[in-house]
């Protein structure tokens, strides 16, 4: 059955929703699914903006069908060549043999060499401020390299402000049925899967961002639609989520907050973390999130670092080193160019508690404008009464240092 949405008046949603995939990419899980954003144009020419994942072919073909009937498809616009959206294009090529193939120079590239065949077919190359009228609508082309692959250009149609955005605006969770973010509660209901879509898949890549953000602020009040290819379509308060993916981007605190990501296997640095969490509330600093790093996902664990101003780290030694699940969380915190935070430390260990030390050697190290707070808590096994005072005083280094943001 089809399954489709208007946009605009000539402009429909062709995509589909996934609730079977568990790892996006095979590795962040997506316990409320993805969609695959496609969209088509129904101009004097058709135009289809992008294509799904494989397993979302036959909901893509059926759409089409539908919305087509006797008309052929004219043109394919790729944005962006990464499978989940373009595994299908190898089909869409066969299905449509007279189709038209509009990309960039590095997409044509890559549609070789994951074995496409683009150039069976008429292809047009285009690059930054090329454009191409399709009848009513004339858009334009603009590069967006490693938004997130080095391909990628986002697509602005001039005719209405849509903006075809490519992985840019995205989100994880399936639309089932809503397609624009003002018919959800966004920022209750998606606003973390959103964080943890771009800070996971696009983190690394700020820079990258604030280029096409800064390409878009000239055009800003042109723009009155966004079209990503994951998530609801923006045509309301855009501002809000420009903002967002400023920030995130920025690698600036989204909140006035603290994470407590503790490391424990028996229990007594997870008590120590419990007891800062009290601490800090009973101070008056309520907005702290508390995770076990053991059995919470790293992209969660990174999107809630970029959420807030302020990290806790507290760690059990592990065989002289820092606990490896905590570990791993530096090392992903680093390897996504994560900057601008204060931390502090919680480190306990039996006989050489060595966690606290190489913490702060891989924060001071590896990582890039990071604050770490000299008030650290030393734990020898367990924590007693006797450690109170550092309890108290480390929390209120964290609130002291808040003041200073
Ligand atoms: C495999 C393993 C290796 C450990 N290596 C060290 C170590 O190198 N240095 C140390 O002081 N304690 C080491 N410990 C002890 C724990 O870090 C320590 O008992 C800790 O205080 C327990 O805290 P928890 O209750 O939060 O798990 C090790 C424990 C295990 C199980």
């Amino acid at each position: 059955m089809y399954c489709v949405r208007k946009v605009t008046e000539d402009l429909y949603w062709v995509g589909a929703n996934d609730h079977r995939l568990h790892l996006f990419e095979n590795i962040h899980p997506i316990p409320q699914g993805v969609s695959y954003n496609a969209y088509l144009l129904l101009d004097k020419e058709t135009v289809l903006f992008d294509t799904v994942d494989w397993s979302a072919y036959r909901q893509l073909v059926e759409n089409l069908d539908y919305l087509l009937g006797d008309r052929p498809l004219d043109w394919l616009v790729i944005n962006h060549m990464e499978p989940d959206h373009a595994a299908s294009v190898e089909q869409i090529l066969l299905r449509y043999p007279d189709v038209k193939v509009i990309s960039s120079e590095k997409a044509f590239m890559l549609m070789r060499q994951f074995g496409f065949h683009p150039d069976l077919h008429e292809c047009i190359t285009v690059a930054e401020g090329d454009t191409h009228c399709f009848g009513e609508h004339t858009v334009t082309f603009v590069a967006a390299p490693m938004v997130h692959w080095p391909e990628a250009m986002v697509t602005f149609d001039t005719t209405n402000g849509v903006l075809f955005a490519a992985d840019a605006f995205g989100s994880f969770i399936a639309l089932d049925g809503k397609l624009f973010a003002d018919e959800v509660d966004f920022d209750r209901d998606w606003i973390d899967e959103a964080r943890r879509y771009l800070t996971n898949i696009v983190g690394k890549y700020g820079p990258h961002i604030q280029l096409l953000l800064k390409k878009a602020s000239g055009i800003l009040d042109q723009i009155k639609f966004i079209c990503p290819l994951h998530g609801p379509v923006w045509r309301e308060n855009l501002g809000y989520f420009v903002d967002k993916y400023d920030k995130w981007s920025r690698y600036e605190p989204e909140e006035t907050g603290v994470l407590i990501a503790y490391a424990s296997m028996y229990g007594n640095t997870e008590s120590a973390a419990q007891a800062l969490a009290a601490r800090l509330c009973e101070k008056g600093c309520t907005n702290v999130a508390v995770y076990d790093v053991s059995n919470t996902h790293v992209s969660y664990l990174i999107s809630e670092a970029f959420k807030y101003s302020h990290i806790v780290l507290a760690s059990v030694t592990y065989n002289l080193g820092i606990y490896p699940v905590m570990h791993n969380f530096l090392m992903d915190m680093k390897a996504l160019n994560m900057q601008n935070r204060t931390f502090a430390l919680i480190e306990n260990g039996s006989w050489a508690c060595k966690s606290g030390d190489l913490m702060q050697k891989f924060i001071d190290e590896e990582m890039k404008n990071m604050t770490v707070l000299n008030d650290r808590l030393s734990i020898a096994s367990s924590m007693g009464a006797d450690k109170n005072l550092e309890l108290d005083a480390l929390a209120d280094a964290i609130i002291d240092s808040m003041k200073e943001d």
